[in-house]
């Protein structure tokens, strides 16, 4: 299938002011050609143009989508000492669990949300589990194994038999998971024929763990000089863009006129993200970024809670999983070739498709190292209690 080479430059060079919403259904095999063809063609300019996209008629189940939707408030009004310590994140070493408010910090200023991270269902690699074992055979096979593969092991799942409002909720999540990770690998058989590229060049950049958050911001209060007349923004999650997954498919889990979520765009201005129902919100992590040579890029975003508006939001991103032991030379050169033309037409006077990330920047060869380092600086609790052999090299490892 042959792709008119000239809407290669139809990069448009102006910032955009919307995110452009896409229509699932429009790319279906039944349809006409035409529709697929204006598809591909507004799929091609939000991954070069914006970086961010809705999409609609995407075939998840509108069920599973309402009774996760419907359960997540039963979640978070578990007592706190269940949250913060039954299922605190620092009880296993796979960085699944619940991290309190205040516990993050993004672009130097404290965030203002809790949540609990989840991911697919998977077994914790034996070779971990003989911790003192140090001159049997299952511990040889202990350094065998990189350090990276202790990120995968099984979730911790809320207690459904003494917290009746939360009954079914495994159910749900793992049917969720389940309809995310099938989402994902058909969106990114429609991105990789939007770059003319065979329909499943993307798929052995993936893991076969995905993870997902599942986050509350509470409402925002006013500093109390203000009295709550004038509005204030207060940091639900400072400016970042997402370098855990391969692409983000977030569910806004509030009613429409629950705001918060904004992207930038070229200019500077912070564009918003409004809820529309039965919609995901995609966007790209920064490892496609690396792989598509800095033609389709990484957008920075984030929440501002208004004060004004005191009210909780919820959301749930979902971060489809990068395989770990991807290198940087393989990321950087895979596809090198295909997008070779698209990068010189776009550089011309313009250094926009420099790519920039802590992947590349940094000292670690593979994709998991470089995930192992950011989560034990983030969470470092966890990193001195799983990850001793390692966690002074990586916390004093700024890599700027
Ligand atoms: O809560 C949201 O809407 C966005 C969250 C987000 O950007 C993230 O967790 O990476
Ligand atoms: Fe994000």
């Amino acid at each position: 299938m042959d792709f008119d080479p000239g809407l290669r430059r139809s990069h448009d060079n102006s910032p955009f002011t919307s995110i452009p919403i896409l229509d699932l259904s429009l790319a279906s095999p039944s349809g006409s050609p035409e529709s697929r063809t204006q598809f591909r063609s507004q799929l091609r300019h939000a991954l070069t143009d914006v970086g961010f996209l809705y999409i609609t008629n995407h075939g998840v189940a509108s069920t599973v989508i309402s009774d996760l939707v419907g359960i997540l408030p039963e979640l978070f009004a578990l007592p706190s000492e269940t949250k913060s310590s039954d299922l605190a994140l620092v009880n296993t070493p796979h960085f699944l669990g619940y991290s309190a408010l205040g516990a993050e910090t993004t672009a130097g200023n404290r965030d203002s949300r809790e949540q609990f991270e989840f991911a697919t269902e998977l077994p914790a690699n034996p070779s971990f589990t003989c911790a003192s074992a140090a001159d049997n055979e299952e511990a040889s096979q202990e350094f065998q194994v990189p350090l990276y593969e202790r990120l995968k092991g099984p979730n911790q799942w809320p207690d459904e038999a003494k917290h009746a409002g939360l009954a079914g909720f495994r159910t749900m999540m793992e049917r969720y998971t389940a309809e995310m990770t099938a989402l994902g690998k058909r969106f990114l058989k429609l991105v990789a024929e939007a770059l003319d590229l065979p329909e499943e060049t993307f798929f052995s950049f993936l893991s076969e763990q995905h993870r997902l958050k599942i986050v509350r911001y509470p409402p925002a209060s006013g500093t109390q000089n203000n009295n709550n007349k004038e509005e204030e923004f207060i940091q639900g999650v400072g400016p970042h863009k997402d370098s855990s997954g391969w692409w983000t498919f977030l569910l806004q889990a509030s009613p429409p006129h629950v705001k918060g979520l904004q992207v930038l765009n070229k200019s500077g201005q912070w564009i918003d993200v409004p809820v529309i129902e039965g919609s995901f919100v995609v966007n790209i992590g920064q490892a496609f970024e690396v792989v598509t040579q800095g033609v389709c890029k990484a957008t920075t975003h984030r929440v501002v809670l208004s004060t004004l508006q005191k009210q909780e939001r919820f959301s749930v991103p979902f971060f489809q999983g990068v395989r770990a032991h991807l290198t940087r030379s393989e990321a950087v050169d895979t596809l090198k070739m295909h997008f070779a033309s698209w990068v010189k037409k776009d550089a011309e006077g313009s250094k926009e498709n420099e790519v920039d990330s802590p992947f590349l920047r940094g000292k670690y060869d593979t994709w998991g190292e470089s995930q192992l380092r950011t989560k034990i600086r983030s969470h470092r609790d966890v990193g001195k209690r799983w990850y001793p052999d390692v966690y002074e090299q990586y916390v004093g490892d700024d890599n700027k």
